[in-house]
């Protein structure tokens, strides 16, 4: 395992609490190197809900709104790389943009939403690969996302020159990072996998599709018989009190995300 996610090999997010929000909407997220195969997996997880009759929306990160997919230009094609504090801060933004306009009016709804990618994104690319550290990436997005957490996370695993091979269009800023970047981020995926096991199963993506879609649809399945309990791992944010207050937080603060 790389040092740094060595160092951040802890769990940084809470234990479901168990409790039924009746009504609101699953937060389902997708994870991954790039071309590991998120975008045809969401499309198998929204076609599973859709055959269930539950509304449901896909959404991208970074994206989803008018100011997202600026700063989604701005980061994965544009001018004059920002040093990584500023890239980190960008894709918070985009997240809150996202959060905030979309996904929790949509949960609130009772929508479920999809989201191909979401803050585990920012812990392995920026905490891990860039080197930020989980502790600053979570502190920022823990505020950007008023602690919205996924109910569940599908973390697709493939070496990732595996990944590279499969992928037909030509990479953006992010994805021309050397190789040992791109391992950094597969090995924070792995270790968010060990620590955060209450809400991100893993799914061997180095296999065909119709293997790695039968996957994500038993994890849909053992995800929906835990009933009652989902959704559950989720925020204050979805309080319509704290929603409007924006107090949400899913735990103490650390000493080293408060800064010392
Ligand atoms: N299990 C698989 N085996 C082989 N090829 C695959 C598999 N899954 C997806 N692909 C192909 O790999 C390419 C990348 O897949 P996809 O766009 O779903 O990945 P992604 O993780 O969303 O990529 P990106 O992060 O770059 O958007 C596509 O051409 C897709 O058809
Ligand atoms: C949300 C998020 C994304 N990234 C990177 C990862 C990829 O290189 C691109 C997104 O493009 P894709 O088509 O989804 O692969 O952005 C990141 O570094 N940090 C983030 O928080």
């Amino acid at each position: 395992m790389a040092p740094q996610a060595q160092r951040s090999a802890r769990r940084i997010t809470q234990e479901p609490s168990g409790h039924s929000e009746a009504g609101r909407g699953w937060f389902i997220t997708l994870e991954g190197v790039e071309g590991s195969g998120k975008s045809t997996q969401a499309a198998v997880v929204m076609d599973w809900l859709r055959a269930r009759g539950i509304p449901c929306r896909l959404v991208r990160e970074p994206g989803g709104t008018p100011l997202g997919e600026r700063l989604r230009q701005l980061l994965l094609n544009g001018e004059g790389r920002p040093v990584p504090v500023a890239e980190m801060l960008l894709f918070a933004a985009a997240r809150a943009q996202l959060v905030e306009t979309v996904i929790l009016p949509a949960l609130l709804a009772g929508e479920t939403v999809v989201c191909d990618r979401y803050l585990d994104s920012s812990l392995a690319y920026q905490g891990t690969g860039l080197g930020l550290g989980w502790d600053a990436v979570w502190s920022v997005n823990r505020w950007s996302t008023r602690g919205l957490l996924p109910d569940l996370t599908l973390v697709f695993d493939c070496p990732p020159e595996v990944a590279r091979a499969r992928r037909r269009r030509p990479g953006d800023d992010i994805e021309r990072r050397d190789d040992a970047f791109h391992q950094r981020v597969r090995e924070a995926y792995l270790a968010l996998a060990r620590t955060e096991g209450h809400r991100v199963v893993l799914v061997d993506a180095s296999r065909p599709e119709p293997a790695v879609a039968a996957d994500v649809r038993r994890a849909l399945e053992r995800r929906l018989a835990r009933g009652a309990a989902w959704p559950a791992g989720r925020s204050d944010a979805l309080t319509p009190k704290r929603a409007t207050q924006g107090t949400a937080s899913t735990r103490a603060m650390t000493r080293d995300e408060r800064g010392g």
